[in-house]
């Protein structure tokens, strides 16, 4: 039935403000303005249709993308939208492209490593994309182990150039995003040679194709790597691979915010330190983490929706069957899901404006808080992705059969989303420096060096191995007092059993990697301590809305105390809480799925996703999901004739060899 809204019986149960909430979630009523007035324009456009990118082959796929980036890029023109208005649209428009490389590595690299004189250069020509830019550092050979990159950069004093060599095949650059068909320009990652001596991985800006034809450069060899994981999904983009047989370039066009090289070949290391090389991958690791609650929040909301409409068994006296969202089991892994989008939310809005305070602090040259931007942005983006990752395969399972459809929109969100846990770090790596930056403020701890940030209450270390959780009741666990002191006494204690292991090991490296395993679980439980708190300090501030504040510390309360019960292991083996404490942090859980439980579309509704950005016959607004399932079937390419291609060749031969043998 068109029209009638199916699940507005679960609408009228909702206990807070739903307008109010959508506030919260986007940020600001401004925020929520701009979102909503882009989506609709996304979403009313023809141009930025996108069901049937999953039948597409690559190349038709690929030619409907640069249409598509062509026609947002002239909307943004047309409508002279802000930075703020253009970065909407491109997350409405929904679909990965070389301008997602171009705006979210290119540019940044040039803004974080240049100097002035290169901003002044390169950044209006990028800004007009009157240059298309990508990021080119991975390396056939070396991804994750930037220090072990082949590319050369040698300088030639003669000619006051670079020469820019891959001297061998596993040093061809691969995988960056927009390199292989559309790229003119890119960011290349490459050892600095001078004189013969090795002076490590700086930045370089090389032009790659002709700004007349679009062909390769002389010396230069660029294609795509192929397809990937699932159908449309990262197909979208053209990850290239990328050769350079002795290409030179300007000396200016080596990035010399943190060293130079001068016209006589005098290599000199700026006050700034090295490690803003990678300052890149700070940057974008923060806004996957913000990226982060979207994806997980979007699969959330079809299968939250889903579940409402789905009914199965629990028919008395011929009644209405049981919507399955109310089957405890189905809540328990629903839920936390919810309340995970929620709190990735909120640490999303903290890392940003943990990146905006480093930022302005490196402006002014003050590096204090490099290493734990560096921590917490390479942790959360671990911790985020991989949680998103595996919760929209779980979305996946609680729409049952018909969330492995295509229509579902959840097939291809899980394709796109899942390369976020390898890209821009891959998520235990990202642990492991975690845990070097744990391992270090533990072992700073005697030295009277006070820790500070996120590693604060390491300096009550003391008092953290020996406190003793005080619940006693079920109720108890609602303190957010009681809870920050279990996530903290257990992430305390992993990292000073990782300290203690480390030092039976004569060679410290050694030992670091023979515990790496316990050492990214410290890491872990680090990080969701950093969640957890964030959520509770949102919790602290003015937030408006009838029931609105209720609501989101019934999701924080679900979200620490899933996790609790998730890692009850480390909680019980560090003596942090007791079996029965851990059995009422349980009963305690159950009590505030059933609280969440009439909340739950009104939760999902706060999201403000429109139909066309969910993509999903199963997570629509109305409810209709039956009718409109059915629709979809008919509309495959496979339907198109009723009796298929390849019938006369294989199936009617086959039947008929049937028939012979029978009468035989
Ligand atoms: C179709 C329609 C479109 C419409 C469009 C219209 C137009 C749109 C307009 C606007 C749109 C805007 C859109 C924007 C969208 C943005 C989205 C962006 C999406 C991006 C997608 C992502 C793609 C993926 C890209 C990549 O993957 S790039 C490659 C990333 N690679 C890695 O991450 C490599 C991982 N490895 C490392 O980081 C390091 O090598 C290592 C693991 C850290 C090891 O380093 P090293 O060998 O040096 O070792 P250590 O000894 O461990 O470290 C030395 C010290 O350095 C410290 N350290 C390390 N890293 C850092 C760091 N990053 N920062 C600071 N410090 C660091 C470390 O702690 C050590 O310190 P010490 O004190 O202990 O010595
Ligand atoms: C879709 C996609 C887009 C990408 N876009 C870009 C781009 O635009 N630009 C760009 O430069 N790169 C890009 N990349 C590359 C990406 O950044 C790397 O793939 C990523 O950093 C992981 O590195 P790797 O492939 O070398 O993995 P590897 O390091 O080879 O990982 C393989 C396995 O080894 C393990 N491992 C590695 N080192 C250690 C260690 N020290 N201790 C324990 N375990 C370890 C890993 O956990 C993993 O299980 C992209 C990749 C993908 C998938």
């Amino acid at each position: 039935m068109e029209g009638v809204d199916h699940l507005a019986s679960e609408r009228s149960r909702a206990q807070f403000d739903v307008e109010e909430m959508k506030v919260v979630w986007a940020g600001s009523r401004h925020a929520l303005e701009v979102s909503d007035r882009i989506s609709r324009l996304v979403a009313s456009d023809p141009a930025f249709r996108k069901d049937n990118r999953t039948s597409l082959s690559r190349k038709e796929l690929f030619k409907n993308t640069l249409r598509k980036t062509a026609h947002a890029w002239k909307r943004i023109t047309e409508l002279r939208l802000s930075e703020e208005e253009a970065s909407r649209l491109r997350f409405y428009v929904d679909e990965p492209a070389f301008t997602d490389l171009h705006w979210g590595m290119f540019i940044p690299a040039i803004k974080g490593q240049g100097t002035e004189e290169q901003l002044q250069k390169w950044l209006p020509l990028a800004y007009k994309m009157q240059i298309i830019g990508c990021y080119a550092q991975t390396e056939l050979g070396h991804g994750s182990n930037v220090q072990g990159l082949e590319t050369t950069a040698t300088f030639d004093p003669q000619t006051d150039e670079f020469i820019i060599h891959s001297p061998t095949l596993t040093s061809s650059k691969w995988w960056p995003g927009g390199l292989g068909k559309v790229s003119t320009h890119a960011v290349i990652y490459a050892r600095l040679i001078i004189d013969g001596k090795d002076y490590g991985v700086n930045g370089f800006i090389v032009q790659l194709r002709s700004m007349d034809d679009h062909l390769p450069l002389p010396g230069i060899t660029v294609g795509d790597i192929g397809m990937k994981f699932g159908s449309g999904a990262y197909n979208t983009m053209d990850n290239g691979v990328l050769r350079f047989d002795h290409v030179r370039i300007p000396r200016d066009q080596m990035l010399m915010r943190v060293s130079q090289v001068t016209r006589e070949g005098k290599f000199v290391q700026s006050n700034v330190p090295r490690q803003l090389v990678y300052g890149t991958m700070v940057y974008v690791r923060q806004t996957i983490v913000a990226d982060a609650s979207c994806a997980l929040s979007r699969a959330v909301c079809i299968a939250t929706r889903y579940s409402a409409v789905r009914r199965q068994f629990g028919s008395q006296n011929g009644g209405v069957e049981t919507q399955v969202i109310d089957y405890k089991t189905q809540q328990s892994r629903l839920f936390p899901l919810l309340a995970s989008a929620y709190a990735f939310r909120f640490v999303g809005e903290w890392l940003k404006w943990l990146y905006t305070d480093v930022t302005q602090r490196l402006q002014a040259n003050d590096f204090s808080t490099l290493p734990e931007a560096h921590a917490c942005t390479a942790g959360l983006k671990s911790l985020t992705t991989s949680a998103t990752a595996d919760g929209i395969e779980e979305c996946r399972k609680l729409c049952g059969g018909h969330g492995y459809l295509c229509s579902s929109g959840l097939p291809e969100l899980f394709a796109v989303y899942v390369p976020a846990c390898t890209y821009e770090g891959d998520n235990i790596v990202l642990l492991l420096q975690v845990a070097r930056f744990l391992m270090k403020t533990v072992s700073q701890l005697g030295s009277g060096k006070k820790p500070v940030g996120t590693t604060a209450y390491m300096g009550r270390v003391d008092q953290l191995m020996q406190c003793h959780c005080a619940v006693q009741r079920a109720e108890d666990w609602l303190k957010p007092s009681v809870i920050l002191e279990a996530f903290e006494a257990r992430s305390a204690r992993m990292s000073v059993a990782c300290a203690q292991n480390l030092t039976n090991f004569a060679n410290p490296e050694e030992g670091f990697l023979e515990l790496s395993a316990d050492l990214t679980e410290a890491a872990v439980a680090h990080c969701q301590l950093i969640v957890v708190s964030k959520f509770i300090e949102k919790l602290k501030q003015d937030i408006p809305g009838k029931g609105v504040k209720e609501q989101l510390e019934i999701l924080c309360n679900i979200y620490a105390l899933f996790l609790l019960h998730k890692h009850l292991g480390d909680f019980l083996k560090t003596g942090c809480i007791s079996p029965k404490q851990a059995s009422l942090a349980n009963d305690q859980l159950r009590s505030l799925y059933s609280q969440a439980r009439p909340n739950a579309i009104a939760l999902v509704d706060a999201f403000d996703y429109t139909d066309h950005f969910l993509g999903s016959v199963l997570g629509r607004y109305d409810g209709n999901v039956y009718p409109k399932l059915y629709e979809e079937a008919w509309k495959d390419p496979l339907n198109d004739s009723v009796v298929p291609d390849g019938y006369q060749e294989y199936i009617r031969p086959m039947l008929k060899q049937q028939l012979r043998n029978a009468r035989l």
